[in-house]
């Protein structure tokens, strides 16, 4: 589709909604010369209120999505997962599809971490479950862009504006704003947290459970508003291997690069990757191989990351006809920080659903613990903020039920000039507290550098 042409396509648009048979009509094409993140950052100013960003960069997916035309929220605690994933078969059932039909509508969103907990202001909007078809969705896929419109039928006329507004501008994209500088940071007190830690490590060696992940807040106030479009440009430039992730909502933001992926499914292939175990990088080529040596040989973090392969791989094993994975962890090597890592592929995976496997796996020892209840009453009882959407599911879900989930990690919350960073560590009996609160530290390095609050080299 050549840019200049939104009258036309406007027109075909009101056409598609006025003669629609079903309840939502989506057309599809092929779109060129568009950059993702100005993508994104036209969103606002097409009053668009919804926004999301995701990337992919192990395949090149790029998926960004404008506004809402049908959302599926769920208060639910326990069947949250399978009644999203029902009204999702129920609303993909309602779309009458033209244009390109090789690439299907799609739902983005995410979950909270423990849907037992009863949300804070903070997390406000952000409910147990929630997943947003998109307006307007851009979907880069093998270098190939494309634009879905999504509407509902007999209506849309504010959406078919927008969407004129949008393609207008698209050629002349906004620079990103320049960030606000920084006037005050305040967390809990570290003692505090180390002393959770201590009890946690405690329990541990009493033998109540094995591993626990402990996590920490920063909340950082700026001079003004912190634009979430400046914040992901930043982040594509600093942390190239990472999944980009971003779901804004009524002017708050979760945003965040994170190097885990949940999981994926494609038609019968279901991917994850174990990751858990990590080291600071080196000052230098020698000090970072001898620091990633260590890594791999160090009985405590290879315990930490076993926990981790032993439940996603019999979790695979369990609804796959084969599972592939390594004799052993890898490095993975981000910029502030490297990870023992280990891929897991399923092949012939029964389940339906993408959302269907994000149920049964979330949380995975590496954000919840071992043995799963356990840690989550650990979590609930030692550690002091609420988690919201930190460290639990967010990606998207197609209408055949394909889709992929990252761990929304490395994040933070963006609400007006606030910023609330968070970061966790596994804890296991040799856990020393001192070294698992520097390894938050480090954590927080690529939002803090993204925020423009510390150097990036
Ligand atoms: C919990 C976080 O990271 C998780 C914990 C890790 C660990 O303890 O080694 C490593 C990767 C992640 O699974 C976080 O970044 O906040």
């Amino acid at each position: 589709m050549a840019i200049g042409f939104q009258h036309t396509l406007q027109q075909q648009l009101h056409e598609l909604v006025v003669r629609a048979a079903r309840p939502f009509v989506s057309w599809t094409e092929s779109l060129e010369g568009v950059d993702p993140v100005s993508f994104f950052m036209q969103g606002p100013s097409c009053g668009f209120r919804e926004r999301f960003f995701w990337s992919d960069r192990s395949d090149g997916t790029i998926l960004v999505g404008l506004g809402s035309v049908h959302a599926i929220e769920t208060g639910e605690k326990d069947g949250r997962f399978r009644e999203v994933d029902a009204r999702r078969r129920q609303w993909a059932s309602q779309i009458e599809r033209h244009g390109d039909t090789d690439a299907p509508p799609l739902l983005f969103g995410g979950f909270s971490f423990d849907p037992h907990r009863t949300p804070t202001d903070v997390w406000r909007g952000f409910s147990a479950g929630k997943l947003i078809a998109p307006a307007v969705l851009l979907s880069m896929r093998n270098g190939q862009a494309k634009l879905t419109v999504t509407l509902p039928a007999g209506g849309g006329g504010r959406e078919i504006e927008q969407v004129g507004r949008l393609l207008g501008r698209i050629a002349a994209p906004p620079l990103p704003a320049p960030l606000p500088a920084l006037v005050a940071a305040r967390e809990a007190d570290s003692g505090r947290w180390m002393e959770a830690v201590r009890q946690a490590i405690a329990s541990i060696r009493a033998g109540a459970l094995d591993k626990v992940v402990l996590a920490r807040a920063r909340q950082l106030t700026f001079a003004g508003t912190i634009d979430a479009g400046s914040v992901l440009a930043r982040l594509r430039e600093q942390q190239p291997f990472a999944y980009l992730f971003a779901f804004e909502q009524d002017g708050r933001c979760l945003i965040g690069a994170s190097p885990e992926q949940l999981v994926q499914k494609e038609g019968e292939t279901c991917r994850s990757i174990c990751l858990a175990g990590s080291a600071r990088r080196g000052a230098t080529v020698e000090e970072d191989e001898r620091l990633g040596a260590w890594l791999l040989s160090d009985r405590k973090n290879r315990q930490e990351h076993q926990f981790v392969v032993r439940m996603i791989s019999r979790l695979f094993a369990e609804v796959c006809e084969a599972v592939e994975m390594p004799d052993g962890p890898q490095l993975l090597k981000l910029p502030h920080i490297q990870h023992l890592c280990t891929p897991v592929v399923g092949r012939g995976c029964r389940e339906p659903s993408v959302l269907r496997l994000v149920e049964r796996m979330h949380p995975t020892p590496a954000l919840g613990g071992t043995p799963r209840e356990r840690a989550m009453e650990t979590i609930r009882a030692l550690e002091p903020l609420e988690r919201g959407w930190y460290a639990a599911p967010i990606g998207w879900v197609d209408a055949y039920g394909d889709g992929e989930w990252a761990v929304a990690i490395r994040s933070a919350l963006l609400a007006g000039s606030q910023a609330f960073l968070f970061a966790g560590c596994g804890i296991v009996a040799d856990s020393d507290p001192q070294s698992e609160y520097e390894e938050t530290n480090v954590k927080m390095a690529p939002m803090l550098s993204a925020l423009g609050v510390m150097h990036h080299d």
